[in-house]
């Protein structure tokens, strides 16, 4: 066993690109290796969500606390809510022996290279801005303002993907099998050679 198999691994790249589907991938074939860090947030419990599963719910008072006392490796807000990764958090994922797996924005990596934890970072990139444009349309969730607003986000990720240091490696999700088998092997923390970035003119 590769001693990179026990640091966090941060997933991250643009909305659609198909993160959650390589992640949902690796966590039903390997059921016992791999798991999310529970994160805190402000937002009220939905119907069935348990607090210390989905989230740890809290209130903005505990979570300003929180973030006082340095306890967030990364933290955001979406509307107005919001939520963070507690360093406990992923402590708790290694205390069960798992892989901590970190599915993030990239404000959430910059902010984590600035404190001690020292993850492997994947970032998983699309074949081309036309077919980000396609999967987020065919996803089917998203107003088509909404899918211009995520295709302008992602033109920042892949810049900042390419910045020296940004991440470890580069997967293309260009056909899914071939980027799974590249990203379940470097979950397992086996090295792989890095894809090249998209160009972003298309
Ligand atoms: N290699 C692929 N080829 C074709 N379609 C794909 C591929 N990978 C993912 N998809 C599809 O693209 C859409 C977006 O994937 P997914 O929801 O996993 O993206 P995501 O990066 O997790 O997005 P978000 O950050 O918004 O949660 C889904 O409909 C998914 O089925």
């Amino acid at each position: 066993m590769s001693c990179l198999k026990n640091v966090p691994l941060v997933i991250f790249g643009p909305s659609g690109v198909g993160k959650g589907t390589l992640i949902k991938r690796l966590f039903a074939e390997f059921p016992d290796q791999f798991a999310f860090s529970v994160s805190h947030t402000t937002r009220a419990p939905r119907p069935g969500e348990t607090d210390g599963k989905e989230y740890h719910f809290v209130t903005q008072d505990t979570f300003k606390s929180l973030l006082n006392e340095g306890a967030f490796i990364e933290h955001a807000q979406f509307s107005s809510n919001y939520y963070g990764t507690s360093i406990r958090a992923i402590e708790a994922v290694q205390a069960t022996g798992k892989r901590c797996i970190l599915d993030i924005e990239s404000q959430g990596v910059r902010q984590i290279k600035k404190t001690k934890i020292n993850p492997v970072y994947v970032f998983i990139a699309p074949p081309s801005m036309t077919v980000l444009r396609d999967r987020l349309r065919g996803r089917g969730t998203d107003s088509e303002e909404a899918v211009q607003r995520r295709l302008t986000i992602a033109l920042s990720e892949i810049s900042y993907a390419g910045e020296d240091g940004a991440c470890d490696y580069i997967i293309v999700n260009d056909h899914l099998d071939q980027a799974y088998s590249k990203f379940r092997d470097v979950a397992q923390g086996n090295r792989i050679d890095s894809d090249t970035l998209p160009r972003v003119d298309d």
